[in-house]
């Protein structure tokens, strides 16, 4: 894989490059976890996406530092293999996922009249072909290479035009997790100018005065994360890929509220709720269920050492009543018609392999709130740099 020294003297024509560990494994893990603990249903069948719009919309504007250095460095890249440095606008970014059944025949990125302004494409792979997902290789019609194996790291490059016709092969199994850029030639599609007007009105943030309140996010209307299986809009089936994702990592939902039976059961996931766990509830409440997720994707992503432990907070554990253990189950089968197919889609083994702690499950829950308040800090300074400049 890879033609980055290919000398082959065509070097205008060349249309795409292939560069393996482009982006650290750390920072596939850390878009895997915003991922993870937001991405809503996609735009085509068995497909999940994340925008930065999305994150912005959903007050979790701080998951965005982490895409900045990524965003530029690959700009730069796709600036410097085209040889149009400093002309090109970010158009879109986003993370997209792909789970069984999933592809893409042939195309081009610029295929429709509103996407002519897409001039070139960067595809990161953020996990692994053969070890996270089966199926999912990539094709070009014409030209070498050929074909791409996905792989952790690497990013594909190349132009939205028709010298790269290609297609992505039907997932099988698993979930395929990319970060996709579209870049422009033309500033008037530049998104930083959408995401900073979109940043500046929902900022509780001005020139003078900077919140320190912790963000927590936000679910947008319920339909956005409730899936279907082949697209039927049917509520008996399918789950809501909030609490599937919760689900699959093995813990359950628990929420105080009477009105259980109600029918707007989706009102449920935007209020307060507890994780638990072979029938031990954890104490700490989450604020709704985007929080509570969010909270078991940053476990699952960072873990724990012993040694962090020392100065947390305690929280308390208890056993679930009979009477609880009721409430969990009759929420789980509300949130998940269909158990077998969550497992299917979203299940990754590898998360499940160390033993379960509650004391460095607390330990992490604690550490969740010092990243967030890091990356608000950063977000922060990024937007009182860019209001005293603009
Ligand atoms: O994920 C990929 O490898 C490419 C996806 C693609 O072709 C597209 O979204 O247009
Ligand atoms: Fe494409």
């Amino acid at each position: 894989m890879g033609n980055e020294d290919d000398t082959t003297g065509e070097n205008q024509n060349q249309a795409r490059l292939i560069i393996p560990d482009f982006l650290s494994l750390q920072e596939c893990k850390e878009l895997e976890f915003i991922h993870r603990s937001c991405s809503t249903v996609g735009y085509r069948p068995n497909v999940f996406s994340t925008t930065l719009s999305h994150l912005i919309a959903t007050n979790s504007p701080h998951l965005i530092i982490p895409f900045l250095s990524i965003r530029d460095r690959l700009r730069e890249k796709v600036e410097e293999f085209f040889g149009c440095e400093y002309e090109l606008s970010v158009e879109f970014t986003g993370l997209i996922s792909w789970t069984r059944g999933a592809s893409i025949g042939w195309h081009t990125d610029d295929n429709r009249p509103y996407l002519k302004q897409r001039h070139f494409t960067a595809v990161c792979y953020l996990n692994t072909y053969g070890q996270d997902f089966k199926g999912g290789l990539f094709h070009f019609r014409d030209g070498h290479p050929s074909t791409v194996v996905p792989t952790a790291g690497a990013v594909s490059i190349y132009t939205a035009d028709d010298r790269n016709v290609h297609l992505v092969d039907e997932i099988l199994e698993g979930e395929r997790l990319t970060l996709a850029m579209w870049f422009s030639r033309d500033s008037a599609h530049d998104e930083d100018t959408k995401l900073i007007s979109l940043l500046s009105s929902n900022m509780p943030c001005s020139s003078s005065k900077v919140s320190e309140e912790l963000l927590l996010p936000k679910p947008a209307s319920s339909n956005m994360y409730w899936f279907c299986p082949d697209q039927e809009q049917n509520e008996e089936s399918g789950f809501d890929i909030c609490c599937a994702r919760i689900y699959v990592a093995g813990f359950d939902v628990y929420s105080t509220e009477e009105e259980l039976s109600c029918s707007d059961f989706s009102e449920l996931l935007q209020q307060p709720l507890q994780l638990a766990r072979s029938n031990v509830l954890f104490e700490q409440e989450f604020t709704n269920v985007l929080h509570a997720l969010q909270a078991v994707q940053f476990y699952l992503w960072k873990g724990t050492t012993p040694e962090d432990s020392e100065g947390v907070r305690r929280r308390k554990i208890s056993l679930l009543s009979e009477l609880e253990q009721g409430t969990v189950a009759s929420m789980k089968s509300m949130f998940v018609k269909d158990n077998e197919l969550a497992n299917k889609m979203f299940r990754d083994d590898k998360c499940c392999l160390h033993e379960f702690d509650w004391a460095e499950f607390t330990v992490s829950v604690d550490e969740l709130e010092r990243y967030s308040r890091r990356l608000q800090k950063e977000l922060n300074l990024v937007l009182l740099f860019h209001l005293h400049l603009a």
